[in-house]
């Protein structure tokens, strides 16, 4: 996402760009590839459910390159919670305008349960409404966004069902994920934008509903896509300011460039710079060796022999089990599994699992899900399971405690280089596929602006709680305190 943001960003403005993708496809973490199953069906595989929020401004400007009314995203406007313990809740029907939004969010909510919002902490609370970018990660990177939660003496209840399904979907515990990308997160979500918590997904496949229109569109501005290209080394060039050498089926390739885009994944890009000794400087190399990975995740996905209950929604988020992170019914929102579905009479149902314990043995993980999932929606203790496939990867980026000053940024020593991924700190109030879009477009405006060229607008949410009274009063209660909170 990272890399087509950069090259779209580029080529829009008639710089020639020659993106260099390991996999057979387009879409990193969002790639999508065909199996066959055991019924005979062809079917697109991939990491699977991907919330595109509202917020998305970046990345969703992107995908207008190709489809302008974002046809190919289906809304899912509302979507339960549930933990293990029986506790539900939900994020729909709430208002529009920050602050109401969070306000009607805990006067509502079955997770705030009113006898215990006496024991919050509002001057830690009031932090929460004072967030601004870069400035929060001074303030409260340093602790984890479980002793914040703790600390803002939230009931149990919330703490335990909507803060860590958040924080569970960056892959890590509580414990594992800055409080500042908590606050961030609340921010976002709540008081920075009108658009809450809605998202939606796309209607298709990956490949179907983004990366091949996207291709489409960047091979017309004159990008050479290739795939199944995996750079092995970064050198000085002789001609060019870069020599990049690569592994196609074909065999090795090398080509020199003017600047180069690093737009990898934490482990892609610091096993690409430990091949690459003369990139950049060796402070910076150091840096990118410290680039932290999250812990693995597991997707499993079921071809099922009945369909699931008529209610079960498209989603759900779930707490308290011991892996299981959500559930998602994928006849309900994608039609390709739609088809399916339809022809065959059966479900196709997808299982998450965030932040697995390390060395933990794939099997066990698999057999232990699937039970969880059946302890959410018995009736897929009487499915057959017509096939299944399951994707444990540790790709993702983790952003733990005091993290924030050792990531990387777009820019390097070295101007010809850039950086772009989720991982990237660009200090602005996006995250992971946010974050991914917005850093592409802005490592393609650093190299535009040293070229004369005009750049891209970026949109965020602000980068500061908009409200000036709540601010003042978060201010105060840091004053009183006498300390960071
Ligand atoms: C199961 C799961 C669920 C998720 N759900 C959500 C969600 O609901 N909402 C959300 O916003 N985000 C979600 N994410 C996170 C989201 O997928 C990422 O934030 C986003 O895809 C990151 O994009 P990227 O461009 O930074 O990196 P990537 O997508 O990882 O792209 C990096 C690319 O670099 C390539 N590469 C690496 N090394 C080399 C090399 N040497 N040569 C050539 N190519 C190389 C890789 O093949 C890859 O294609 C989820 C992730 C997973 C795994």
């Amino acid at each position: 996402m990272a890399g087509l943001a950069a090259a779209c960003g580029l080529a829009e403005r008639d710089v020639e760009v020659v993106l260099l993708e390991r996999e057979s496809g387009l879409g990193g973490r969002l790639l999508g590839w065909d199996t066959t199953l055991a019924d005979g069906s062809t079917v697109t595989m991939s990491r699977g459910f991907h919330a595109f929020f509202r917020q998305y401004y970046n990345l969703r400007g992107l995908l207008r390159r190709t489809d302008p009314d974002l046809a190919g995203l289906v809304a899912l406007p509302d979507y339960p919670l549930v933990h293990s313990s029986g506790a539900r809740d939900r994020f729909s029907g709430l208002p529009s305008i920050p602050p109401l939004n969070a306000f009607a969010l805990a006067a509502t909510s079955p997770s705030f349960p009113l006898t215990e919002l006496a024991g919050v902490n509002l001057p830690a609370v009031l932090q929460l409404l004072d967030v601004d970018v870069p400035g929060v990660h001074e303030r409260m990177g340093h602790r984890s966004a479980r002793e914040l939660l703790e600390v803002t003496g939230f009931p149990a209840t919330a703490r335990h069902l909507a803060f860590e399904v958040f924080s569970r979907s960056f892959f890590a515990a509580p414990e594992q994920l800055s409080a500042a990308e908590m606050a961030v997160m609340f921010h976002v979500y709540f008081l920075g934008s009108a658009e809450g918590l809605v998202f939606d997904v796309p209607r298709s496949p990956f490949p179907q509903a983004l990366w091949n229109p996207l291709a489409g569109y960047l091979t017309g501005l004159g990008v050479e896509l290739r795939t199944g290209a995996s750079v092995d080394g970064i050198t000085p060039g002789g001609r060019l300011r870069h020599r990049v050498d690569w592994s196609e089926a074909a065999g090795a390739r090398s080509g020199e460039f003017d600047a180069v885009v690093l737009a990898t994944d934490p482990r892609g890009l610091r096993e690409l710079v430990s091949r690459s000794p003369e990139l950049g400087s060796a402070p910076w190399r150091s840096q990118v060796s410290r680039i932290p990975s999250a812990p693995a995740f597991l997707v499993s996905r079921y071809w099922l022999d009945r369909p699931v209950r008529p209610h079960r929604q498209a989603f759900l988020g779930t707490g308290g089990y011991p892996t299981l992170d959500n559930v998602s019914v994928l006849e309900r929102y994608e039609d390709q599994a739609r088809e399916w579905s339809d022809r065959t009479g059966g479900s196709v149902v997808e299982l998450h699992a965030y932040a697995l314990a390390e060395g933990c043995d794939a099997q066990a993980e698999r057999k232990s899900l699937w039970e969880q999932a059946t302890a959410v929606y018995p009736e897929l203790a009487a499915a057959r399971q017509v096939d299944a496939r399951h994707e444990m990867r540790a790709d993702c980026a983790l952003f733990p405690p005091g993290g924030y000053a050792d990531r990387c940024t777009v820019t390097t020593p070295d101007p010809s280089l850039v950086v772009a991924g989720d991982h990237v700190r660009v200090d602005l109030p996006v995250a992971l596929m946010e974050g991914a879009a917005t850093s592409g477009m802005s490592a393609a405006n650093t190299l535009l602006s040293q070229w004369g060229r005009r750049g891209h607008t970026l949109w965020t949410v602000p980068r500061r709680g908009r409200s000036p009274a709540l601010r003042a009063l978060a201010r105060a209660a840091r004053r009183r305190r006498g300390q960071s909170t």
